[in-house]
């Protein structure tokens, strides 16, 4: 079983996702942390994050992955953990760029691809491009302002300042942010956390019952 759910920036995808996958008892796969790592991999590098082919040999020869896990995705390169470095404001900025690139998609969609189900997975395109075929598929929204306000309890900087970066990554990522037809979409702004996952629960256990 697959259950995507995709979304906006900081619409609360991975932690509705983690709430879903903990309650299934299921891992979940954290599609944005694998882009978040190649651009992080190329700044360090000194990359023009425009270069796909210099990007992808790059990524490939420090063995870039994803482990996903119930808890909380970990990303590794070789045997240093990257995790913890993904969610600065520089990967923030530079992550669009990356995930613009054909080939760094196809190389991000055949890692998701060779993971082992059940999962539920989270990110852009989720239920469209890498997993049509899910059996359940969510869109998380959210008004700018409300995500700001979230996230600005994530980063160091103001709400202000969080708001337009999220709306200039979102204009970013509009190709491939486009919701499935068949998702349930999902008002998280005047949602608790607790009740976008039971919503989302109650959909994915309604077929079953
Ligand atoms: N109703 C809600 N739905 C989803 N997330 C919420 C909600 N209320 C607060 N949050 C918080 O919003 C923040 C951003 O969520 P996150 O899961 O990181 O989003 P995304 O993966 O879409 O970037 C997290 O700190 C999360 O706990
Ligand atoms: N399936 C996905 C997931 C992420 N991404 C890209 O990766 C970036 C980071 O994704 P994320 O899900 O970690 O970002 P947040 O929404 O958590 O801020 C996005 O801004 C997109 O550019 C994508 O293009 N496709």
């Amino acid at each position: 079983m697959i259950v995507t759910i995709d979304g906006v920036a900081a619409s609360g995808k991975s932690s509705v996702a983690s709430g879903v996958a903990r309650a299934l008892g299921i891992p979940y796969v954290s599609s944005g942390l694998l882009y978040r790592a190649a651009t992080l991999l190329g700044l360090e590098a000194g990359l023009p994050l425009h270069q796909a082919a210099a990007l992808l040999a790059h990524l490939q020869g420090n063995s870039l992955r994803l482990e996903p896990r119930a808890e909380g995705n970990r990303v590794w390169a070789g045997e240093r953990e990257l995790t913890l470095e993904l969610h600065s404001s520089r990967v923030d900025a530079g992550v669009s760029a990356v995930a613009a690139l054909p080939e760094v998609r196809a190389w991000v969609d055949a890692q998701l691809r060779a993971l082992p189900e059940p999962f539920v997975a989270e990110g852009r395109d989720m239920g469209t491009t890498v997993f049509p075929h899910a059996e359940a598929k969510f869109y998380l929204t959210a008004s700018p302002r409300v995500r700001a306000e979230r996230r600005a309890k994530e980063r160091p900087e103001d709400v202000p300042v969080i708001e337009a970066a999220l709306t200039e990554r979102d204009r970013l990522d509009t190709v491939q942010s486009a919701p499935a037809p068949d998702a349930q979409v999902i008002d998280t702004g005047p949602l608790t956390l607790e009740g976008v996952i039971e919503e989302v629960l109650a959909s994915v256990r309604a077929p079953l019952a």
